[in-house]
């Protein structure tokens, strides 16, 4: 069996329940409020300049030029597509650029992002991709999902972020992920293998609580303010 597949099997259970967050679910039916959607763009904006910082890192732990051409495609994705979406959003809230990028961070989104590029720093390439394989992968199941609900893609608001999800373009990133890792992982010691199924665990583990921290506007403690997406 495949190390991804093996990670795919064993956390189910946690997988579903993003899914099945009010907030995934408010975004497929469209009745989620534009304020918790609001409140997560500029929370995921912030969180995507850590993600992209990651995939550089994986750039410098790459030992081959492919490897590190295609990271540097990924870093280039995340900032000039998957990003430009925020950006558009962001507009469309009446946010300019400069308000997204000073936005203060929440400590779901500062944990997340740190533990990510502590992990990424730290470890080696295998690490580097067992801490973003489940932002990549767990968005396009969810994007996918969300896709083939008739109407959902179309939804005014959420339709967009819908159909960046899943696309032909993501999903390839999301494999080519999946690919590298069992590619690492092939053959190597099961305390290796153990200690990666505990990164994916502990970013799976964060997934939920993104949605979670969306959905609830979660600031810091007297931060009440900002919890309502005043920035
Ligand atoms: C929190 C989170 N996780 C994953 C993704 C997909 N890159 C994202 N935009 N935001």
């Amino acid at each position: 069996m495949k190390f991804s597949e093996r990670l795919h099997e064993k956390l189910q259970p946690i997988w579903r329940k993003n899914h099945h967050h009010p907030f995934v679910r408010g975004m497929a039916d469209g009745t989620l409020d534009p304020q918790k959607f609001r409140f997560y763009m500029i929370q995921d904006y912030l969180y995507l300049i850590g993600y992209a910082k990651v995939f550089a890192l994986g750039a410098v732990k790459a030992d081959d030029l492919e490897t590190m051409g295609k990271f540097a495609a990924l870093l280039d994705g995340t900032l000039n597509e998957e990003m430009a979406l925020h950006r558009q959003y962001a507009a469309r809230f009446g946010i300019t650029e400069e308000e997204l990028e000073t936005a203060q961070p929440s400590p779901i989104t500062l944990a997340y992002t740190h533990y990510m590029l502590h992990t990424a720093q730290n470890g080696t390439l295998a690490e580097v991709i067992a801490a973003v394989l489940p932002c990549a992968w767990s968005y396009w199941e969810i994007g996918k999902e969300l896709y083939a609900i008739p109407g959902a893609a179309d939804h005014e608001l959420y339709g967009e972020w819908i159909n960046m999800y899943a696309s032909d373009e993501f999903s390839q990133m999301a494999q080519w992920c999946i690919d590298l890792l069992d590619q690492h992982t092939a053959g190597k010691a099961e305390a290796e293998l153990t200690k990666l199924e505990g990164i994916f665990l502990n970013t799976t583990r964060f997934e939920y609580m993104f949605w979670d921290m969306a959905y609830n506007g979660e600031m810091w403690p007297g931060n009440e303010g900002i919890s309502k997406g005043i920035v």
